[in-house]
């Protein structure tokens, strides 16, 4: 296996004497399609939380590319880093254009005036160009990313983090409210984006992960149960037993 492009070891998150994440070590691949998955509780939005800097471990290492300890940075300086994260509400700007949005998310623009009145050079317009085919959105590059479909608010989402460049990409349920139609364009998305990156993705929907996933990552009480392919982890006995009667995610031991 190539080396982790991200590495967490014995990380803690306490809030207050609980332990959502509990001595964990977890690792990701570079140019992989990494999902978490886990029932309520498990911890695995407090993963994301902890690895784009939103909550700070109590204590543990985390490691990306093996040579930058990320636990002790800001959001901002971990998104410099090469990790940048999508929620799963949008945060895209309503009023302006797609192409006006993936203007203001390119790298190293600094506000958001300036990054309006920017005068872009062909290698940033062909940059912006090769995004918009990338997640479909050329045809409604100028229309207000307000008046966007559902499906296309998250790609256009999506997008913007890719404009950042970088290493790793997290998804907080990235097909939430969408259609089929929109699910399967979104997990073709994920795989294209996966060839340059990785993508870490917490997800519920079951068929999505099967569908998707290169490696899957089960979590538990704040700690990884088990690790493996789709078809693994639904084989696990012990995966099967953390699930069994749970109703939300009862068709993983199917
Ligand atoms: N800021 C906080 N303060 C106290 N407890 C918290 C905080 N954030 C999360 N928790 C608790 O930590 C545990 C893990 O939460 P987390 O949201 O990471 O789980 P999850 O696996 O993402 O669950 P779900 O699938 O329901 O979203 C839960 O018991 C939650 O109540």
């Amino acid at each position: 296996m190539s080396q982790a492009v991200l590495k967490l070891k014995k990380v803690i998150v306490d809030f207050s004497g609980f332990k959502a994440i509990n001595q964990l070590d977890f690792a990701v691949q570079p140019t992989s399609v990494h999902f978490v998955i886990g029932p309520n509780g498990a911890g695995k939005t407090t993963l994301l939380d902890v690895v784009c800097g939103k909550t700070k471990a109590t204590t543990g290492e985390i490691k990306l590319q093996e040579r930058k300890e990320l636990s002790k940075l800001t959001e901002d300086q971990i998104v410099h880093q090469g990790i940048s994260r999508k929620f799963q509400a949008p945060s895209i700007f309503q009023n302006l254009t797609v192409i006006d949005n993936l203007e203001i998310s390119m790298k190293q623009k600094k506000n958001l005036f300036s990054m309006i009145k920017a005068k872009w050079t062909n290698e940033q317009k062909k940059k912006i160009n090769e995004m918009l085919e990338l997640v479909g959105l050329k045809k409604v590059q100028h229309q207000q990313a307000g008046s966007l479909a559902h499906g296309q608010k998250q790609w256009l989402e999506i997008a913007m983090v890719l404009m950042q460049e970088p290493d790793i990409v997290l998804l907080d349920e990235p097909i939430a409210g969408m259609s089929k139609k929109e699910r399967n364009k979104t997990g073709e998305l994920i795989t294209k984006i996966a060839k340059d990156r990785a993508v870490l993705i917490v997800e519920h929907d079951m068929d999505f992960v099967k569908e998707y996933a290169d490696i899957v990552s089960v979590m538990h009480e704040g700690q990884l149960l088990f690790e493996g392919s789709m078809e693994e982890v639904q084989k696990d006995p012990t995966v099967r037993e953390v699930y069994l009667g749970r109703k939300v995610e009862e068709n993983v031991v199917n």
